[in-house]
């Protein structure tokens, strides 16, 4: 997958902070949900394991809303970045991370097994070190599910 020349805000977590199942990269049993920052959104892609089923052929909403988790706080970090004039490409750790204080999952159809899925996340809104994010989580074209995160910059 192109995604020009960054690396993922994932990988760019520091060491001791990259052992999140979800996302992180020293986490080898993990998911290791890559987040891009692309223009003024996010994306990533996760194709699912066929142990991630829920009913034959659709995978399990636990999933779902892990990846959006996961895309959710890479997002929030990313968006807080752009605002604060921080060049996620000129950095070798980000100076940000975010933990998830609430996300809201609407399952809208069913998540297709056997097809790459794509996350897709759009800033809301940044009121001090609450940072709002809306996702979708798309199979081909249609929307399985609909995301809002709001993800907390943790202290220093
Ligand atoms: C130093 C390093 C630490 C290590 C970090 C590990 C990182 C890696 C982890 C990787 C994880 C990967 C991803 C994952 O899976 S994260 C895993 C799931 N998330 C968690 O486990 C987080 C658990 N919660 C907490 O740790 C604390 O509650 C946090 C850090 C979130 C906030 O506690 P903190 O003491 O910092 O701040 P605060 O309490 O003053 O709140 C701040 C503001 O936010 C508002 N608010 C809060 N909650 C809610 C809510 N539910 N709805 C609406 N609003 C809410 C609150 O009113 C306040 O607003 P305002 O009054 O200012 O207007």
């Amino acid at each position: 997958m192109m995604h020009n020349k960054s690396k993922a805000i994932q990988d760019l977590y520091p060491d001791e902070l990259a052992h999140c199942y979800g996302c992180g990269k020293n986490n080898l049993d993990g998911y290791q949900l890559k987040t891009y920052l692309v223009g003024d959104e996010t994306i990533a892609h996760f194709l699912p394991d066929e142990k991630f089923t829920a009913l034959p052929g659709s995978v399990y909403g636990g999933l779902v809303a892990s990846l959006l988790d996961c895309h959710g706080t890479g997002s929030a970090a990313a968006f807080v970045c752009v605002q604060e004039n921080i060049n996620l490409n000129e950095v070798e750790t980000i100076p940000v991370r975010c933990v998830t204080a609430s996300l809201k999952v609407d399952f809208k159809a069913p998540t297709p097994m056997g097809v790459e899925l794509k996350l897709r996340g759009k800033l809301q809104s940044i009121e001090g070190r609450k940072i709002w994010v809306d996702m979708t989580l798309s199979a081909d074209d249609t929307i399985c599910a609909t995301g809002e995160i709001l993800a907390i910059k943790i202290k220093d």
